[in-house]
């Protein structure tokens, strides 16, 4: 049958963008070979730009047949914004700064966190999943949880690349939070990280803020030979057994990982945890507020590609302002605050 002009001009349309749907996996399998190869760190260690000839000395690609393929490479890198180009010479620009190892900020543990086998199988059981009545897809495939399969792995390989992965995204989002929310950490003289993993929050806290005594909770695989100093301590437990007392507890990127259901146990475990509003009692939530999916900005993707995540991982989700608004209520807290960090927001939940 013909086609009119405009259905196969849209046509072509729509098979351009389905071919960069089917393709997507292009884009991370570029990035992660260039961190592999070590490109970043090339470059970042170099401090100038540099020519194709020079970055594959660096590089160890001696093999005259595979220097070939380099710019191949090289240009996917270029076009999807990874790196930069002037004439023959090629620069970071801040995406691939970010997977340098000895950039302070590096993600690199993030990266290679979300290409394991491990997560890659989880992936893989999705529309399994939605078919059959594991508890998630993470399970599908694996048959235990995820914090199970990380407690259990020895040595724990992927624990260490995951507790990483987890700290470096706290770094630079702890350098904006105590800057820009330092009124919320103000007055307080106590405060318990909940799943706060290796802490690099509460360390971060209990540096810029001495009179607070800040506690880290995590699973005891987690803590392990962690040990506190000064106004700084770690405990290996449970949230859904026994939660120390403070003025405020601090949840990051934790509420995430649990449906509804837990998180409400969550939220109202921690109320019989801190004192009343009037004597300043708080639990402080740092995580997404997801926008709407039709935005279409890096912030807003990265956004619902962590909400997928969550589903694989956990059968969990990122929340609308609605969505926490509910667990609020249902919590039993009695007025809410929300804050803008980075992608990120901070939520400060007062008790009654
Ligand atoms: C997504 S990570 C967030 C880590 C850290 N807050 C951050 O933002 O980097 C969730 C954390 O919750 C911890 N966790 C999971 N189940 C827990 C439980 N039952 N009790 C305490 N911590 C738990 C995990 O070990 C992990 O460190």
């Amino acid at each position: 049958m013909p086609l009119s002009e405009s259905t196969s001009t849209e046509f072509l349309h729509a098979q351009a963008k389905i071919s960069n749907y089917i393709f997507n996996f292009v884009s991370s399998s570029a990035v992660r070979c260039a961190l592999q190869l070590g490109i970043s760190d090339v470059l970042y260690k170099h401090e100038k730009p540099m020519c194709l000839f020079d970055l594959s000395v660096e590089l160890s690609v001696v093999n005259s047949s595979k220097i070939s393929f380099l710019p191949i490479l090289m240009r996917f890198l270029v076009q999807s914004g990874f790196l930069n180009q002037h004439e023959d010479q090629y620069f970071l620009t801040p995406a691939s700064r970010l997977l340098a190892k000895n950039e302070p900020f590096n993600v690199k543990s993030l990266l290679l966190a979300n290409h394991s086998p491990i997560f890659s199988k989880a992936w893989s059981e999705l529309s399994d999943w939605f078919q059959n009545d594991s508890l998630t897809p993470f399970h599908t495939a694996h048959g235990k949880s995820l914090w199970d399969c990380i407690g259990e792995e020895q040595p724990s390989v992927l624990g260490d690349i995951f507790n990483d992965a987890l700290a470096s995204d706290s770094r630079l989002n702890t350098n904006v939070l105590i800057t820009e929310c330092k009124h919320v950490f103000e007055g307080l003289t106590s405060l318990v990280e909940v799943g706060g993993g290796t802490g690099t929050v509460s360390i971060a806290i209990a540096n810029t803020f001495p009179n607070i005594k800040c506690t880290v909770l995590d699973l005891p695989q987690v803590i392990g030979d962690l040990k506190g100093s000064g106004n700084l301590d770690f405990i290996g437990g449970d949230m859904f057994d026994k939660i120390p007392h403070a003025n405020a507890i601090l949840l990051k990127c934790v509420l995430h990982d649990w449906n509804d259901e837990d998180c409400v146990k969550i939220l109202k475990k921690f109320k019989e945890s801190i004192p009343s509003k009037k004597e300043g009692g708080k639990v402080i939530i740092i995580d997404i507020v997801l926008e709407n999916p039709k935005q279409s900005n890096e912030f807003v993707r990265a956004q619902h590609n962590m909400d997928m995540l969550m589903m694989v991982l956990c059968a969990a989700k990122e929340r609308t302002e609605k969505e926490w608004e509910k667990l609020f209520v249902e919590a039993g807290f009695n007025e809410y605050k929300i804050f803008p960090i980075l992608g990120l927001r901070l939520l400060e939940f007062l008790p009654p």
